[in-house]
């Protein structure tokens, strides 16, 4: 006969007593709520509060009076544990649970339903405190226990016996190395083979939310809710769950005679730890699959269940509805182990897991200890093996901590062409450690990336392009060049060769730190700018920038805000930037852009933010890389990383921009671009057959702001809407009607030229009603109207700058000379450009991709001309523009500074290959 016990020893949930939504219509029936919903909904129909408490109380007793009442003994039944014991069957979906005062309690009373004689078969990846346990039961008892690889389902197989399998107890995913057991198939096999036997799942790393393995056959589930049931770390707590009322009946039994039921304060702290339960669960999961793949990509090995590589998954995602928030990895070393786990800050060392801290540890020395060496070894558990146990801080904060600790340990170090770590072997990485400091300084030394960015003609559509028209734009042939060298004397500085040769250096403490908020990796840069930044550099940072410097004030606005919103908190790589353009600055063909292309590129690589991809290995000697020869050797999600942060580098030089110049400058070739915002397709589409066109640019020379220009057309659009969108109607149909023609394969070439001439010459004309033209622009055009009969607009934000002069097939080589002299000789600078060719350049990194000898090698620099040392930017900055030292430590520089203006492209080409968007 069962033994009599308390009802509220067990926490039986009746059946349809669960709280479910309003029927949605007669015809409807009601659904269940979500997991998330019944965790934090404490109810139990039966028990209700007499003062309608909406906490479950500490009932705080030993004792109850009376001889009638429902309770009279906490050992035997506690109403703040029988509330708990409800609300925990009730989110298992179990009709019985049972909560003792720890996991190993609760493994405790049910390894009391063995007898002497019988058999277990229990898994070889056990947790260790369950092993010391079953190593009791054996030798005391004289229960018999099989270890077995549970992650092969045939193992078990010659130890079922029908008479005397009494248990088999699993662990899925297993702690520490996440091997994961067939719950389903096992428990089928067992049952066929041995009915009586029980099956008994320890759920703890996965809890109720992610595994319920009831529904897979399982007898018995227990959790200990120290982990993520309760997930503070705040209590110790076991839960027992189960379907069948004969074994419920006999677990109750025992906790009652035992008395190691959980405590009225515990099963409160539990209580309210469960509400947050599927909250938690899921932010700690979604950080470790990031940190999982972090780590797998830098090559150790991981094991984690959301990994693509990993052996159990499918059987794990037939059964569970996550992969948790534990993961392991191997270092290949145990000392160089014991490094990383004491190198990090963030990440505790600590037993345990599933509290909303994240914690780190070695089993073997910690969790497992009880296990003895040999034990391990045999079982395969790796002595150097890491568990990380992910909690709920930012994810970027945990990652940036971890990375910290592998690099002080030496377990992974930079890998300079690729801009990115990687693994190093575990044999190198505890010599590398010692070395880490001079190792670090000699590869940052070494760290030069040459970056370019073309400017753009725009054809049609700007100004209508800021308020949401289509603009059709391509790239110039004339590029805006970056150098960015890295330094190791905490100063950032800035060369603008092109603006007077300015220079100016900055003590990276000297910055406003306390003004910025990092924008994390995978953040978005908010819509406006960050202001407070912009005032504090303004104040600090730049105020002995005279006002009259307003483009160097602007560039190095530009350089400072991407280098603090960028960097990563506590670590501040310097660098020197230094920066020419063969394009006229402020004169309409996207100088701006471009140079925002190249700073918001050397910032991301400097704060390694973007890496480059691998140098593919040669299938043989005669193999060419193809695909590093010329476009798309940038990855598009590199690329668009690049775009985002260059747009925000022209808000702070443009005020309003539409996005079309730095798109341009990072994409290259021709497109058509609506901006976002205005209700209808916006982004950017390729266009073909611009390549063929031949351009002339004239610049006005007509020093012009395009911030101020832009503005000035949103003020006329405040002032005068019905004149300005009409106009911008037009331009829109301008638009859709050069694509037409462009896009006509059958349209006759003269029929095209002639086509997009007229509606050049429309676009102009309404440029003009707006407001943005200027006398020398109409020179230009007068001096291209006649005698030529060509058409030319002005192109850019107008206002002086350039003018652009389509130039048809026909056009003899003779009378272009006659009219480029006749511009000259007006004292305008013109330029015969072609178009549409490669967007954002990086000088490939890859020894196999630079050209020997070049630049030369420093000892030789001495017969480079330098430039002259900037002026007077040494009294500004205090300190020495750059010297001989700086120069033989940056072998690019000196060269790139002294290439003529003429030569400069011919020059960056011939350092080697080119890696383009
Ligand atoms: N080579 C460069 N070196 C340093 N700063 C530059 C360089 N080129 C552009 N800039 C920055 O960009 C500003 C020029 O931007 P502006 O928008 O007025 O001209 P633009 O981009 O040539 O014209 P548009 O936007 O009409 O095409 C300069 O004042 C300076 O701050
Ligand atoms: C005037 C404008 O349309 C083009 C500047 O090159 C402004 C912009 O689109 O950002």
């Amino acid at each position: 006969m069962a033994p009599s016990i308390d009802p509220h020893a067990l926490g039986k949930l009746p059946l349809h007593d669960l709280p479910t939504p309003e029927p949605e219509s007669p015809r409807r029936p009601r659904k269940p709520y979500k997991f998330s919903t019944l965790c934090a909904t404490v109810e139990n129909p039966d028990m209700k509060d007499q003062y309608g408490s909406s906490s479950v109380p500490i009932y705080q007793t030993a004792t109850f009076k009376g001889v009638s009442g429902e309770f009279d003994y906490s050992r035997s039944g506690n109403p703040t544990r029988s509330h708990l014991q409800h609300h925990i069957a009730k989110i298992s979906s179990a009709a019985h649970a049972i909560t003792v005062s720890s996991g190993m309690a609760a493994l405790d009373i049910i390894l009391r339903l063995l007898k002497p004689g019988d058999e277990v078969i229990a898994g070889d990846d056990l947790y260790g405190g369950t092993n010391r346990l079953l190593t009791y039961i054996r030798t005391h008892v004289g229960v018999v226990i099989h270890h077995v690889d549970t992650t092969d389902h045939a193992s078990l197989l010659p130890y079922i016996n029908a008479e005397k399998t009494a248990m088999v107890l699993l662990e899925s995913p297993t702690n520490p190395l996440l091997k994961i057991a067939d719950l389903a198939t096992i428990s089928q096999q067992v049952k066929e083979r041995a009915p009586n036997a029980i099956i008994v799942v320890d759920n703890t790393m996965m809890s109720p939310y992610l595994q319920r393995p009831l529904e897979h056959g399982a007898d018995i589930v227990y959790d200990s809710a120290t982990k993520y049931l309760s997930g503070h770390h705040d209590l110790m707590a076991g839960v027992v769950t189960c379907n069948r009322d004969d074994i419920a009946q006999k677990l109750a039994f025992i906790v009652n005679s035992v008395g190691n039921a959980l405590t009225p304060i515990d099963s409160f702290l539990l209580l309210r730890g469960i509400k947050t339960l599927a909250l938690r669960m899921d932010r700690q999961q979604a950080t470790t699959q990031m940190v999982a793949d972090y780590l797998y990509l830098l090559g150790f090995k991981v094991h984690y269940p959301g990994l693509a590589s990993h052996p159990g998954r499918e059987v794990h995602n037939r059964i569970a509805d996550g992969n948790g928030a534990v993961l392991s990895f191997e270092t290949g070393n145990k000392e160089l182990s014991e490094k990383i786990v004491g190198g990090t800050r963030l990440w505790g060392i600590s037993v345990s897991f599933g509290c909303v801290n994240s914690l780190i540890s070695m089993p073997c020395v910690m969790s497992h200890a009880s296990i003895d060496p040999a034990t391990r070894a045999a079982r395969g558990l790796p002595e150097d093996l890491i568990r990380l146990c992910v909690g709920i801080e930012d994810p970027h904060d945990l990652l940036d901590d971890l990375e910290r600790a592998l690099v002080d340990a030496g377990a992974i170090a930079l890998d300079v062409a690729q801009n990115r770590y990687v693994k190093v072997p575990a044999q190198d990485a505890l010599s590398l450690a010692v070395n880490q400091l001079h190792l670090d300084g000699a590869a940052k030394k070494q760290e030069e990336w040459l970056v370019s960015a073309p400017g753009k003609v725009i054809l049609f559509g700007e100004h209508a392009v800021v308020h949401g028209v289509t603009a059709i734009a391509a790239s110039v042939d004339l590029r805006c060049y970056g150098l960015a060298t890295l330094r190791n004397d905490r100063k950032l500085s800035i060369h603008l060769q092109d603006l007077d040769d300015f220079y100016y250096e900055w003590d990276v403490e000297s910055l406003p730190w306390n003004a910025v908020t990092p924008i994390a990796p995978g953040e978005e840069h908010p819509e406006e700018l960050d202001q407070r930044l912009v005032e504090a550099l303004s104040e600090k940072a730049l105020h002995e920038i005279k006002a009259d410097q307003k483009a160097a004030r602007g560039a190095s606005l530009v350089f400072l805000y991407l280098y603090m919103i960028l960097s990563k908190p506590q670590d501040y790589p310097t660098f020197s930037f230094t920066t020419r353009s063969s394009l006229p600055v402020g004169a309409g063909l996207g100088s701006s852009a471009s140079y925002s292309a190249c700073i918001a590129t050397a910032a991301l690589l400097v704060h390694r933010r973007i890496t480059l991809p691998p140098l593919p290995q040669p299938t043989s000697a005669e193999h060419i890389h193809i695909s590093h020869q010329g476009r798309r050797a940038i990855t598009p999600a590199t690329a668009e990383e690049v775009n985002r942060w260059s747009f925000v580098a022209e808000k702070i030089l443009h005020g309003n921009p539409s996005g079309v110049d730095n798109s341009v400058a990072v994409f290259g070739g021709a497109l058509a671009y609506a901006r976002p915002g205005f209700g209808k397709k916006s982004g950017m589409e390729g266009i073909q057959g611009f390549k063929s066109l031949k351009f002339l640019l004239t610049n006005s020379k007509v020093p012009r702001d395009t911030k101020k220009l832009v503005a000035g057309v949103g003020e006329k659009k405040a002032n005068e809407p019905e004149l300005v969108n009409g106009i911008l109607q037009s331009i829109q149909s301008i638009s859709d009607e050069a694509r037409r023609v462009l896009a006509d394969p059958e349209l006759p070439r003269d029929s095209l030229l002639s086509a997009l001439s007229a509606l050049m010459t429309e676009n102009h004309q309404h440029l003009v009603t707006l407001g943005v033209s200027h006398p020398a622009l109409e020179t230009i055009r007068s001096k291209t109207a006649v005698p030529h009969g060509l058409s030319t607009k002005l192109t850019g934000a107008g206002g002086g700058g350039c003018a652009v002069t389509l130039i048809p097939d026909e056009f003899g080589e003779e009378q272009l000379q006659d009219l480029i002299t006749a511009l000259i000789r007006e004292e305008f600078q013109p330029y015969l450009t072609s178009v549409g060719g490669s967007g954002l350049g990086i000088l490939s990194p890859y020894a196999a991709h630079r050209t020997p000898g070049v630049p030369p090698a420093p000892q030789a620099l001495d017969q480079v001309t330098p430039p002259d040392t900037p002026t007077p930017h040494e009294q500004i900055a205090g300190g020495a523009a750059p010297g001989a030292d700086d120069l033989a430590r940056d072998p690019l520089r000196a060269p790139f500074l002294a290439a003529p203006d003429a030569e400069l492209a011919q020059w960056a080409g011939a350092l080697g290959r080119w890696l383009y968007v």
